[in-house]
């Protein structure tokens, strides 16, 4: 009988709206447990400031509207980082801000596949106020941080994001956290899912 090849890496997908806190539970999430934190919207930061880029003029324009960059993109990078990782024996990922639409999950099973199991998602949900205020003080110079940007990423996130997240829900894969509170309340309950 035909062996039928183990996952090279094990996957959890970050996801919530713009400002819930994906970045900073993942960071809190990797001092403890030692997973590799890759944020997607920092990949393609990334590969935008790299001089040369071929794709660098088109994720910027994307960024600063709110919009998806192409999946082909976004999931190249990826996938780089997490083989690149894998060949340091570190196998355990956050995938952060990805998959976004309906395309990046198919980007994503194409490409991907069976190398990385996904055994749940984790969801902030989080109120439009409270991560508008977060965003407009996050002060990292970010060219999406302004209000305008802002609104159009929020519209992305409800028309695009959000069925996603709700299809994972439907498959039993989705644990959701409410993010209008402190980093650490929040991390109380995030954490347990990792122990
Ligand atoms: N629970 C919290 N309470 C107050 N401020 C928070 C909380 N969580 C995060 N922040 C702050 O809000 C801002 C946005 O947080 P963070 O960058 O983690 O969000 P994100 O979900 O990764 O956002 P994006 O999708 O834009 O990358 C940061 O300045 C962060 O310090
Ligand atoms: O999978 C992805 C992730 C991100 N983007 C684009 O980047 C910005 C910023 O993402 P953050 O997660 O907030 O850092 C996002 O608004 C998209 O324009 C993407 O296209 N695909
Ligand atoms: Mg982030």
């Amino acid at each position: 009988m035909e062996e039928k090849a183990q996952p090279e890496a094990q996957v959890v997908f970050v996801l919530g709206g713009p400002g819930s806190g994906k970045g900073t539970q993942s960071a809190k999430l990797v001092e403890e447990f030692g997973v590799v934190h890759l944020s997607a919207g920092d990949l393609l930061r990334r590969e935008r400031n790299t001089p040369g880029s071929e794709h660098g003029e088109l994720i910027s324009k994307y960024i600063k509207e709110g919009k998806i960059v192409p999946v082909e993109i976004t999931v190249a990078l990826l996938l780089t980082e997490m083989k690149k990782c894998v060949s340091e024996k570190k196998t355990s990922f956050l995938v952060d801000g990805f998959p976004r639409n309906e395309d990046n999950v198919r980007g994503w099973k194409e490409v991907v596949g069976s190398y990385a199991k996904v055994p749940f998602i984790l969801f902030f949900s989080c109120s439009e106020e409270v991560m508008e205020k977060r965003l407009l003080s996050r002060k990292q110079g970010r060219t999406d941080d302004n209000v305008e940007s802002i609104r159009k990423r929020f519209k992305t996130y409800q028309e695009s994001s959000m069925p996603v997240i709700k299809e994972f829900e439907k498959n039993g894969l989705c644990r959701e956290i409410s993010c209008d509170r402190s980093v650490d309340e929040i991390y109380a309950e995030v954490r347990k899912y990792f122990l």
